[in-house]
C-alpha cells in the first residue's frame, strides 16, 4: 500500500517542511492542511505549503488516508480530537512530535479504534511559523518510527516508504527508547543551550552588546540552538521528563569531574576527554552525518 492523500495539521516547521516535501517528492499524492492559527493558515496559503488549506480540520482531513500531526507535543491530544469525527475508517494518523510515550498515549486517547503510528523525524532548526518550512528539510536525516505492539506491518511499511520518499533513512524504535536517546542527543543540549546563553546574559558586566559581538565562535552556534521555539521545547520538557531528569543527573555529575580535574590541574585528565569527544565528532562527518541543511533553512531564511 501506499498514500494518495496526505493531511497535514499544523502548518509550522515540520508541517510547512512536510507539506512541501510530498508536492517535490511525491507529486501524484495529495496534500491538505489545517492550522490552529489563522494567520498562519493565510500565510501557508500564500506559500503553497499543501495543495489546499481548509478552514477546519475536518475538512483537512476528511479524504486523506495519512494524516500527520505537527503540532507542539502538549497540543497532540486536542489536535486529534479535532479531527476524529472526520477521519476515514482505513487512516494512519502519524506525528512528528520530538518525544514519543507521551504523545503515542495523548494519540491512543483521543482515537481509539484508529490506526496510530507515531513517529519523529529528527531534522529541524532553531526556527518556526509557516516561513520556516524548506523541502530538503528531510534529506539524509533519521525519521525514528515507533510502532505499537500492534500495528499493522503494511501500514508501518507504507509509513517507512514515505518518509524514505522525502529523503530520510528510517529507523524502527520502541518508544522508550526513543525517548531515552533523544533526551541525551537532542533533548539536554537543548536545555544546556537554554542555561548558557541566559547565563551569559544574567552575568554582571557582560551585556547584551557584549554577548553579540564576541559571539562570533562556539557560543554563536549556543545562540542559535537557544533560539528555538519556546513552546515546542517547553513541552517536549514536561512530556519527557523523567528520561531528561535521568540523563541531567548522569551530565551533572560528569561535568562534576570536569570541574574537579580544572580545580586540582589534572591537565591529563582534560586533555583526554576533550581528545575522545573530538574522535566522536571526526566520526560523525565521516558516516555522513553531519549539518547537511542549505542556508535556506537556517539564519538566513524568514521565520520567528
Ligand atoms: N523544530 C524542530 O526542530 C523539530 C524537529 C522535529 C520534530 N519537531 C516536532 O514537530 C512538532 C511541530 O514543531 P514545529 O517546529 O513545526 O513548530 P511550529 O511552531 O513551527 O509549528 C507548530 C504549528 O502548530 C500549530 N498548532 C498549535 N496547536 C495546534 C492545534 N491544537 N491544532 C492545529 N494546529 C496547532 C501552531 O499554530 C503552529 O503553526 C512538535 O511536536 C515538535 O516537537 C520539531
Ligand atoms: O538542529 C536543530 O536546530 C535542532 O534542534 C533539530 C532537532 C535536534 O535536536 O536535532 C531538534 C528537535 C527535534 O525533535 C529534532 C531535531
Amino acid at each position: 500500500m501506499s498514500f494518495r492523500s496526505v493531511a497535514i495539521i499544523g502548518l509550522g516547521l515540520l508541517g510547512g517542511s512536510t507539506g512541501l516535501a510530498v508536492q517535490k517528492f511525491l507529486p501524484d499524492v495529495q496534500t491538505t492542511g489545517w492550522d490552529a492559527n489563522p494567520e498562519t493558515r493565510a500565510r501557508a496559503t500564500e506559500r503553497g505549503l499543501v495543495h489546499t488549506v481548509h478552514d477546519s480540520a475536518e475538512d483537512a482531513v476528511r479524504d486523506a488516508d495519512l494524516v500527520i500531526l505537527c503540532v507542539p507535543v502538549g497540543a497532540m491530544g486536542a489536535a486529534a480530537a479535532a479531527i476524529a469525527p472526520a477521519l476515514r475508517a482505513d487512516v494512519v494518523v502519524s506525528d512528528v512530535g520530538s518525544s514519543k510515550q507521551f504523545v503515542a498515549k495523548a494519540l491512543a486517547e483521543a482515537l481509539p479504534g484508529v490506526a496510530v503510528i507515531p513517529a519523529h523525524p529528527v531534522a529541524g532548526t532553531e526556527r518556526s511559523g509557516p516561513d520556516a518550512g524548506f523541502a530538503t528539510l528531510f534529506q539524509k536525516r533519521w525519521c525514528i518510527i515507533t510502532p505499537p505492539a500492534d500495528a499493522d506491518p503494511a501500514q508501518v511499511a507504507a509509513l517507512s516508504q514515505f518518509w524514505e520518499a522525502l529523503g530520510a533513512k528510517v529507523e524502527l524504535m520502541d518508544a522508550q527508547h526513543h525517548d531515552l536517546v533523544l533526551a541525551v542527543t537532542s533533548h539536554l543540549p537543548h536545555l544546556i543551550a537554554y542555561t548558557i546563553v541566559g547565563t551569559a546574559d544574567d552575568l554582571e558586566g557582560v551585556t547584551q552588546s557584549e554577548v553579540i559581538k564576541y559571539s562570533a565562535g562556539g557560543f554563536r552556534d549556543f545562540t542559535r540552538i537557544a533560539a528555538s521555539d519556546p513552546t515546542m521545547w517547553r513541552d517536549v520538557f514536561l512530556s519527557n521528563k523523567d528520561a531528561v531528569l535521568e540523563m541531567l543527573q548522569r551530565f551533572t555529575e560528569d561535568l562534576t569531574a570536569l570541574q574537579r580535574s580544572i580545580r586540582v590541574g589534572d591537565g591529563q585528565a582534560l586533555f583526554d576527554q576533550f581528545s575522545r569527544t573530538r574522535a566522536i565528532r571526526r566520526s560523525i562527518i565521516e558516516e555522513g552525518q553531519d549539518d547537511a541543511r542549505p542556508d535556506f533553512g537556517r539564519s538566513d531564511h524568514a521565520g520567528s
